[in-house]
């Protein structure tokens, strides 16, 4: 055998990878989402999940999505997965840094990404596109010169045998 193999992962597929793998770590049993921060020479230097704050049980917590009393519900709780990455980097700034994440960020992550110097998200579900949240988001990128696209898929399957 002679030279190099040919079907390796493309960076896409390599962080996108890595961001639906974080997702899995997610509790939450109707949306998990997964992020992995990269420098811009493709070092991965961050990942996260949606999930509740150190100390908030995931077995005491709720994760309902709808109720009378809105303390029963998981949104109040819950640190997104684009927080959690950006709070888990503990290597200093995050300036020029690329962001890969399975579900487009609300406007509150939009608002930590930016004042963290985040300069491009690469995103693939935009299920929540219609919400007002979701808008915004968009609209505070695009007013700050954070760029966004949608990754595309390959359709590869990968199998691990754990
Ligand atoms: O930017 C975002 C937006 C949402 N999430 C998390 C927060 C929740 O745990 C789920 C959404 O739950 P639904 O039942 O689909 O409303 O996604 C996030 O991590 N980042
Ligand atoms: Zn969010």
């Amino acid at each position: 055998m002679s030279g190099k193999r040919n079907d390796y992962l493309s960076w896409d597929e390599y962080f996108m990878g890595v961001a639906m793998l974080s997702g899995m770590r997610s509790k939450d049993p109707n949306t998990q989402v997964g992020c992995c921060i990269v420098s811009q020479d493709n070092k991965i230097l961050s990942m996260g999940y949606n999930g509740f704050p150190i100390g908030c049980s995931d077995d005491e917590f709720p994760w309902a999505r709808e109720g009378e009393d809105p303390l029963e519900t998981k949104y109040v709780y819950s640190t997104h997965s684009e927080l959690n990455a950006i709070l888990n980097y503990s290597g200093g700034s995050l300036a020029g840094a690329k962001l890969y994440v399975t579900l487009f960020p609300c406007n509150e992550c939009a608002k930590a990404i930016i004042q963290s110097g985040i300069r491009e998200v690469i995103y693939d579900c935009d299920k929540y596109a219609d919400t007002a949240g979701v808008q915004a988001s968009k609209r505070m990128m695009d007013a700050a010169g954070v760029r966004y696209h949608q990754y595309h898929r390959t359709n590869r399957n990968i199998e691990i045998s754990l």
